[in-house]
């Protein structure tokens, strides 16, 4: 306690002058873990343990042609930088200048992730502040492409990586890490990326890119995220082939090995890292929902394909119902035909479900609004290949129908595409779904974009200009008879750096149902009438932060009201805005000082 008040008194006054190091007692990155909030409030140095060319080269620290003339002096590396020095906001804008001057949108990514690797300030700055130019450079679509690139490409690593071969070994590789802090780990283990199917260790792609969102849209600061891989081989023959592949040569373990491989994984996070949460993403359906049923209750995490999809399917629900002059109580009273049964489709549905639950309908009459239909057509009771979630959702009848079969006959208001299959919703199908319904909703959410069911301009072209639209990769407005339609983006990006930020700030025991359903209410209540007269039911993705720090407040009262918070007192909660905002990491430059030897 004394030890604050000093501080305090101290760098108070420190704030109104120009640096003196001899006055201030810095944070120290050994006991502070670089805490930027309390270096944002107390305008205090960072003192890190390096020096000279040493923090030229570590990202977290480098500010390149920024650092000031007394910091040179300071860190000894005066003469190491051109003399000119440039503000953060040069920076950036020469930055942008550079990307933009990218003919393609695989060179913009390149241009980017060079940055990342050099100066993280100034890349989040960049996201931060031109989140809508450039999520889809770093995330979907271009991180698809950027995926397939990665073995090529690969120069410096950046996250972990966990391989069958490091069995045993798993609890103490976690020191390997260099920070102590980590709050949210998004692994994966390369088996279903996007809609690319299995891309083994080249998936890490995902990882970096989403934590790259939870660092701009989420505020979470860079050093408290860690990408993961956990390559168990791969089945793709292209990449076992290839000389230059980096992941394990021989096809995928299975079965109860595999099980054996991610559990140690996850006792070890657990053991270093007892509060961080951990994201699923892009785990092949066959393994995602048992891993999700193992460590739902014993450990902080969540399957992002599974429940962040179905959250922010949710929202976009409610939306739509919005847009068409429905009450979002109508939700269970819809025909929601899914195409694709995997762990996304079969995770949007039980999402879906669970909100006609919540807003009264009985189970019988929630169920009977859901038509799954995968390649071998609508489920039904007389399957055999059925896994359980699957079968919950199969229907009496329909055995073998086609999706455009089911729209004939079922006649649904509802179409969501979550196949990875390209181009599958043909004309005949949008124009049923149109004859029979008058202002239907119609999302391909695969990704990337050439997985996408159909494009923003086919949906609208043969609905007639009826139809409610968004996708999972972002497309441009679409003018059609002298009309600009607006297509807006149904993509988990909504949902999960705002659950992350939450659930980890206020030391949630684990992710409950309830707080992605108050998540989706948090989104949906974000689009304003006056976007949904205009046919967007999700928020620009320029607002992703602001929807990120709702979202977060909506769980961490979830998790007060539920009991299951570890960290917040009451006093967080009285004030709950301010104290997420206080939370969120804003990327600026901080002064820097040495750490004694
Ligand atoms: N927009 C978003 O936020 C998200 C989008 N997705 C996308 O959803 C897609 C699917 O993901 P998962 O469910 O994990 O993959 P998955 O491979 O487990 O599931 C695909 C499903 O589609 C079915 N399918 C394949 N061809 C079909 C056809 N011709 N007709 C009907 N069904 C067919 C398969 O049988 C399977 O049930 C991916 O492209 C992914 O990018 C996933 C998560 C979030
Ligand atoms: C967005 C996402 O998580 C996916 O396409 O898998
Ligand atoms: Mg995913």
């Amino acid at each position: 306690m004394l030890g604050r008040l000093r501080l305090d008194r101290i760098v108070s006054k420190a704030s109104t002058r120009p640096l003196q190091t001899s006055l201030l007692r810095p944070f120290s990155s050994s006991e502070h873990d670089f805490d930027f909030d309390s270096l944002r409030k107390f305008k205090a140095p960072l003192q890190v343990p390096k020096r000279g060319v040493d923090i030229l080269h570590d990202p977290l620290f480098n500010k390149g042609t920024a650092f000031k003339s007394g910091e040179r002096d300071r860190l000894r590396f005066r003469g190491l930088l051109p003399p000119r020095r440039l503000t953060m906001d040069m920076q950036a804008k020469r930055m942008l200048q550079a990307i933009r001057d990218n003919d393609s949108d695989i060179g913009k990514n390149k241009c980017i992730e060079d940055l990342h690797d050099r100066n993280e300030t100034l890349y989040h700055r960049l996201l931060v502040d031109n989140i809508e130019e450039l999520a889809p450079i770093i995330y979907t679509p271009t991180v698809g492409q950027a995926c397939k690139e990665f073995g090529t490409r690969f120069r410096k690593p950046r996250g972990m990586y966990f391989s069958a071969e490091d069995k045993t070994n798993m609890a103490a590789m976690v020191y390997n890490w260099p920070q102590r802090d980590v709050h949210v780990i998004v692994v994966t283990d390369g088996s279903r990326i996007l809609g690319l199917g299995d891309l083994g260790a080249n998936g890490m792609g995902i990882p970096i890119g989403k934590l790259s969102l939870y660092c701009a849209a989420g505020g979470i600061a860079p050093h408290r995220v860690l990408p993961v891989t956990i390559d168990v081989g791969t089945d793709n023959e292209e990449l076992l082939e290839d000389e230059f592949y980096l992941g394990l040569q021989h096809k995928r373990i299975k079965g109860k090995e595999y099980f054996e491989v991610v559990d140690e994984f996850m006792q070890a996070v657990k053991h270093r890292w007892p509060h961080a949460l951990v994201q699923f993403e892009d785990f092949r359906s066959e393994v995602a929902q048992p891993l999700l049923n193992n460590y739902r209750d014993t450990h902080l995490c969540f399957n992002d394909d599974i429940q962040g999809t179905g959250a922010t399917t949710l929202a976009g629900c409610l939306g739509s119902l919005r847009a068409t002059g429905k009450a979002v109580e109508e939700l269970g009273n819809q025909r929601i035909l899914i195409a694709g049964a995997g762990s996304a489709g079969i995770g949007v549905a039980g999402v879906l479900y669970q909100a006609m639950l919540e807003q009264g309908f009985d189970e019988a009459t929630a169920k009977k609004a859901f038509f799954i239909a995968d390649e071998h057509g609508l489920l039904t009771k007389d399957r055999t290949d059925l896994n359980t979630e699957q079968a919950f959702f199969a229907r009496d009848e329909g055995k073998g129908m086609g999706l455009e079969e089911i729209a004939a006959e079922y006649k649904p208001t509802i179409l969501l595409g979550l196949t990875a299959c390209g181009g599958l919703f043909k004309e005949n199908l949008i124009r049923t779904m149109s004859a029979n319904c008058e202002k239907p909703i119609i999302f391909p959410l695969s990704n990337p974009t050439s997985s996408a069911e159909c494009t923003a301009e086919q949906a609208y072209e043969w609905s007639n200009g009826t139809c409610v639209f968004a996708s999972g990769s972002p497309f441009d407005p679409v003018e059609r008879d002298g009309k600009t339609y607006y297509p807006t983006q149904c993509n988990n990006m909504f949902i999960f750096p705002g659950l992350g930020l939450g659930a980890s700030l206020c030391g949630a025991k684990k992710v409950t149902d309830k707080m992605l359903y108050e998540s989706a209410v948090a989104l949906a209540n974000f689009v304003t009438e006056e976007e949904l007269e205009q046919g967007k039911v999700f928020p620009r993705v320029s607002q992703i932060r602001a929807v990120s720090k709702a979202v977060a407040c909506s769980v961490i009262r979830e998790a007060w009201k539920d009991g299951i918070t570890t960290r917040v007192k009451e006093k967080e909660m009285s004030d709950l805005e301010n104290f997420v905002d206080s939370k969120m990491y804003d990327p600026v430059y901080v002064p820097i000082v040495e750490k004694p030897f």
